[in-house]
Parts: structure tokens; sequence; C-alpha cells
């Protein structure tokens, strides 16, 4: 399997009257092309800050990210911008749609950022909206949707450029059990279905249960990981331990 992306030693050094944080410290992980990869770690251990290295909205203070084989300390500004736009979707816990935009516009814009013909955009989009079951829903606007169905449409702007890597922060935090379920078995589909490499930073037992394997943080360092062997219910019993190990309570997980 060919590596999407790899880290080489990233730290990121946050720099505030004289204190330094190490928010990420060292950190050397290589993703595969079709994985489902988790991020877990308690609050503060750097999961935001690693996934916006890989995501290369942030570069790193030491260290090398390759995407695809490339350095991205190569790339700045425009070029950087259409990389990112080209090759990656983004999945965010508040859904950021565009409240003004309908459903159809929200999931075209990627496209239409990029210059993709309007008859070639339509033909994307219902391709994927019976995937998630949106055929209904293309001409309201986000603020008549569930918050599920707000998730499966920004999950469906996320792979309308049929990207290598969907990032996801904290994708179900805004969700109730129902619609998270629904949306992982969406995310599950995906991975399934189009190949999509998924990473997916969360404090969550249940929802890092559908990935096949789970980083821990902590203090900005990997400080183990676990590989799903057999079944979900399997993996979801041995998250719990491993938060358990970490002094994690799971209140402290968030
Ligand atoms: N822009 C910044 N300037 C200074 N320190 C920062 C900045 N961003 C994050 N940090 C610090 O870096 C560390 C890691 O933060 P980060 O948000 O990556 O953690 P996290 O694991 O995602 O936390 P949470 O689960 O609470 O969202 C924390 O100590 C945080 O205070």
């Amino acid at each position: 399997m060919a590596k999407v992306i790899e880290t080489k030693g990233i730290k990121k050094i946050y720099k505030a009257k004289g204190i330094e944080t190490y928010a990420v410290n060292g950190v050397n992980i290589s993703i595969e092309e079709g994985e489902f990869l988790g991020i877990m770690g308690p609050s503060g251990s750097g999961k935001t800050t690693l996934l916006n290295l890989l995501s290369t909205i942030d570069m790193p203070t030491e260290g090398e990210v390759f995407f695809n084989g490339v350095n991205i300390a190569t790339m700045k500004g425009k070029k950087l911008a259409e990389f990112r736009r080209k090759n990656i979707g983004f999945l965010f816990q508040d859904f950021n749609l565009l409240n003004n935009l309908s459903i159809m516009d929200n999931i075209a814009l990627p496209l239409v950022l990029s210059g993709v013909k309007a008859s070639i955009v339509k033909k994307k989009i219902n391709e994927l909206v019976s995937f998630f079951g949106l055929e209904k829903h293309l001409y309201k606007y986000p603020y008549q949707l569930s918050g599920g169905q707000k998730q499966r449409v920004a999950a469906t702007r996320a792979l309308i450029t049929k990207p290598s890597v969907i990032l996801a922060d904290e994708p179900t935090g805004a969700l109730d059990s129902k619609a998270a379920s629904e949306l992982l078995e969406n995310l599950r589909k995906t991975n399934e279905k189009f190949g999509s490499t998924i990473v997916m930073v969360t404090h969550d037992a249940f929802t890092a249960s559908y990935c096949d394997r789970i980083i821990f943080i902590k203090d900005g360092t990997v400080l183990t990981q676990l590989e799903k062997e057999s079944d979900k219910k399997d993996l979801y019993k041995k998250i719990l331990e491993q938060l358990a190990c970490m002094g994690g309570i799971n209140h402290e997980l968030h």
C-alpha cells in the first residue's frame, strides 16, 4: 500500500511570553492509502495541532510532512491552497456549512472554486447525494436540516473533489448517538466503496471503534497505537482499556 501521509520528527512549538509549549513533540507517523485512522488523547494533548499539520493548514516548527510523497514545505500560498483543495476533504464538529447557500451550492463549492464546469458539477453531485441520502434536501438551506443531515452534507462536500484524504476533527461531537452512528456508517462505507483514506480526531471510544487503527497521543507524542484485530466491539473494549491506562476517566478525554 502506498503511503498517503508520512511525518518525520514533526514538532510544533508555540512561544508566548517567553514560555514554550511543545504542542506536537516529535511525531513520526505513516498513513497508508485506504486507511481509516483515529487519533485519540486527553484534552490539550496535541490532537488538533497534529491534524492541522497533517492537513497542511499549519507548518511544523521542526521536521517534515510528506503528502503523497510531496514535502509540503516546498509549497506556499496559492500553490499550497490548490494542493489542499485537490487532495484533502475536511469535516468539522460544527459542520462549517455556509448558511446563505443552498445544500446543492454548499456541496458544489469546492468544485466551483476549482473552476469546474457547471454540467460536470451537477453530474458529480448527483453521483454522491444518493449515497448520503440527501436527494430530497438539495434545494433546502442548512438551517432547515438536522445536525445529522448537516454533517452528511459536509461529508458529501468533503468527498466531492475525490480527495486522497478526508480529515475529520470530532465529526460526531455535535451529533446525538443515532446521527453519530449514521455518519460513522457512512464514513465506513465511503472508506470501503471509494477507498478514501480517513483520519479522524475523536475523544469518543464508540466513534473511534469504527477505525482500523488508532493512535494515542499524550503531551504531543505518540504513546501507543491499537489496530482492529477482529470486530468493532472488540476494538471498543480495547480502546476503553487503553483510555483507562492513560489515567483516563472518560470525561477527561475531550
Ligand atoms: N495557537 C496556539 N498558541 C499557543 N498554544 C497553543 C496554540 N494552539 C494550541 N496550543 C497549545 O498546544 C497544546 C495542544 O493543543 P491542541 O488544541 O492541539 O490539543 P487537543 O488535544 O486538540 O485538545 P482538545 O481535545 O482540548 O481540543 C495545548 O497545550 C494548547 O494550549
